[in-house]
């Protein structure tokens, strides 16, 4: 039965759903070829149409193709990963040792997605209560992009062992520009059929009928048609 005119095809909707699926943080597997300009513009136009409170679009995009200022950045990362490093002990310790956590300088372009903090003046619809909607805001356009560079066969992995304020200065960001995400994008030898830290070891995908609530936090689903449709394998569209 359709509920509206306004679903998509079985093929789009495969493909959005596919897109979601086996989109992966990429830091091992980049290869070395230039992203066309063409391709990287659909992407940042995807990125350019996340929803944003009070339509800020508060973002910018750096794109960073320089060698010195991709070295000045690994270094802030090895910087960062050593402080990381220290808090894991014994075993986790080597585990975190053993991960790639970036692929700054394997992959041909970096990007640097910022929020502009003043964006739209100092009242901004639907951001009066939470100041960091416009944080939020910003990181949709990260995911736009993150699906988007998957359906065009482009691995883009996320960087955040840095300093912000580090950052800020290699990259020239006035005051009131946060850097939110430091992206590593390229063509890639594989796409892993599951997170990079699953297959290590040091993580995996929580059950998802676990963090389901019912009405409020701690209740559970109960004996609900929902609960039953959760605990099914879940259909990869
Ligand atoms: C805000 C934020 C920040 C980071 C990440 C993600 C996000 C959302 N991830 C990637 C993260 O490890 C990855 O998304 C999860 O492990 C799940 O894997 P998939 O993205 O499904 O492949 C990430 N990965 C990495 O190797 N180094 C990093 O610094 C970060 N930082």
């Amino acid at each position: 039965m359709t509920h509206s005119n306004y679903h998509f095809s079985d093929a789009e909707r495969r493909g959005l759903y596919r897109a979601i699926y086996e989109r992966r943080d990429v830091r091992s597997q980049f290869l070395p070829d230039a992203i066309p300009p063409e391709v990287l513009a659909r992407l940042l136009n995807a990125a350019h149409h996340a929803p944003s409170v009070g339509f800020m679009q508060p973002w910018d995009f750096i794109v960073i193709e320089s060698r010195s200022v991709r070295e000045t950045v690994l270094a802030l990362f090895e910087q960062e990963n050593q402080k990381a490093a220290e808090q894991f002990e014994g075993e986790r310790h080597e585990r975190y040792c053993s991960l790639k956590l970036q692929g700054i300088m394997e992959s041909p372009l970096n990007l640097c997605i910022t929020c502009d903090r003043s964006r739209g003046g100092p009242h901004v619809l639907g951001r009066n209560s939470i100041i960091e909607t416009d944080l939020f805001s910003t990181c949709l356009a990260v995911q736009n992009l993150w699906l988007a560079a998957r359906a065009e066969g482009i691995g883009v992995g996320w960087v955040s062992i840095l300093d912000q304020e580090q950052l800020r200065t290699a990259l020239n960001l006035p005051e009131h520009v946060y850097p939110l995400a430091y992206l590593c994008l390229g063509y890639v030898s594989e796409f892993l059929g599951q997170p990079e830290l699953q297959a290590k070891g040091w993580r995996s995908r929580l059950p998802l009928n676990e963090l389901v609530h019912s009405d409020s936090w701690g209740q559970p689903l109960g004996d609900s048609p929902l609960e039953a449709a959760l605990s099914e394998p879940q259909e990869r569209l």
